[in-house]
């Protein structure tokens, strides 16, 4: 087991978002130098701004050599520096401390600040797989439809945190029309309209809503999951089926597995990738990358 118990880290870099999830970063922001000063770690912080904040991470990397780089924020954190690591030899950590953290839930990470920070020192390294659609890198899960809609609302506004997010996803439920899709993969087809079809390297969004909960992060595989159209008095048991790991038990839900996938947004929906908006085409190609990512994990309970 490759653990990396004893294998010391000498110089770290922190990607703080200051505005993540709506939490006062100073205070951890302390912590974390406290804690590498303490174990003779040198740490590096770099704060998001929000601008051009992918080019100065990627300056810093080139300048530096980091044993690892530190998410500290929500999903949108973890996907900017997961996309500069993915393809090299550095190991991702998250620090989740965003409105919903769907990446580290899926893998595991604690949720605790303090238990998360302790992975400095007691962790393991795994490979796990990435997708891009059209280039994009995604790690987690990306949306056209419905969710990708909500995604865009609250990313425009002003209020953080889950409630911000429950809230716009019941006024924008109240009007939304399923949209006409195509998807050709190199398993099965799929033509129709959706509600929102999912491109899943993960399993549950951030709300811990679970979309595709039996996929696996490092299978080679991703899966398109697709929410059909259903009468408005489906909605209340959709939601309890995706909160109960059940959704593949619904009549109005279908899951593709597959390795690659065109999938062509006729009707020019809103997409998000990993929780952010993105511009995609009409016709978005997803390719998967096998064990293309280095995380850092806890150690497994049996090892
Ligand atoms: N200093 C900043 N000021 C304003 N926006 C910022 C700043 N730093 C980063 N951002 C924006 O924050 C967003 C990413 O937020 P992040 O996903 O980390 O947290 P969250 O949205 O609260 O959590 P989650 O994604 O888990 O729901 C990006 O859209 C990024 O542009």
């Amino acid at each position: 087991m490759p653990t990396q118990k004893d294998i010391k880290f000498h110089h770290l870099l922190f990607v703080i978002n200051p505005i993540a999830g709506d939490i006062d970063k100073e205070e951890l922001e302390d912590e974390i130098k406290t804690e590498c000063a303490d174990h003779q770690i040198k740490c590096t912080i770099y704060r998001t701004t929000g601008e051009s904040d992918l080019e100065q991470i990627k300056q810093l990397m080139e300048e530096n050599t980091y044993d690892a780089v530190f998410a500290v924020g929500g999903d949108g954190t973890v996907s900017l520096v997961g996309a500069l690591l993915i393809g090299t030899q550095t190991p991702l950590g998250i620090i989740p401390l965003g409105s919903g953290n769907g990446l580290s839930k899926d893998l595991g990470i604690p949720q605790d600040t303090e238990e998360a920070l302790q992975l400095i020192h007691e962790h393991v390294v795994r490979n796990i797989d990435t997708i891009d659609l059209n280039g994009k890198p995604s790690i987690h899960l990306s949306d056209l439809g419905f969710n990708a809609l909500v995604v865009k609302r609250f990313c425009e506004g002003d209020k953080r945190g889950p409630g911000a997010y429950a809230w716009i996803a019941l006024q924008e439920y109240m009007n939304y029309e399923p949209k006409f899709y195509r998807i050709e993969t190199d398993t099965e087809n799929f033509e129709g309209q959706a509600f929102m079809v999912t491109i899943a390297n993960a399993n549950a969004f951030g709300s811990n809503a679970a979309i595709n909960p039996s996929g696996i992060l490092n299978d080679g595989r991703f899966e398109i999951c697709l929410i059909e159209p259903f009468p408005k008095a489906a909605a209340p048991v959709l939601l309890v089926r995706m909160y109960t790991d059940n959704i593949d038990g619904s009549i109005y839900t279908r899951r593709i597995s597959c390795r690659k996938a065109t999938v062509y947004n006729v009707d020019h929906e809103v997409v998000h990738i990993d929780g952010e908006p993105a511009e995609l085409d009409e016709v978005i190609k997803v390719t998967m990358h096998p064990k293309s990512l280095k995380v850092i994990l806890p150690i497994p309970e049996e090892a």
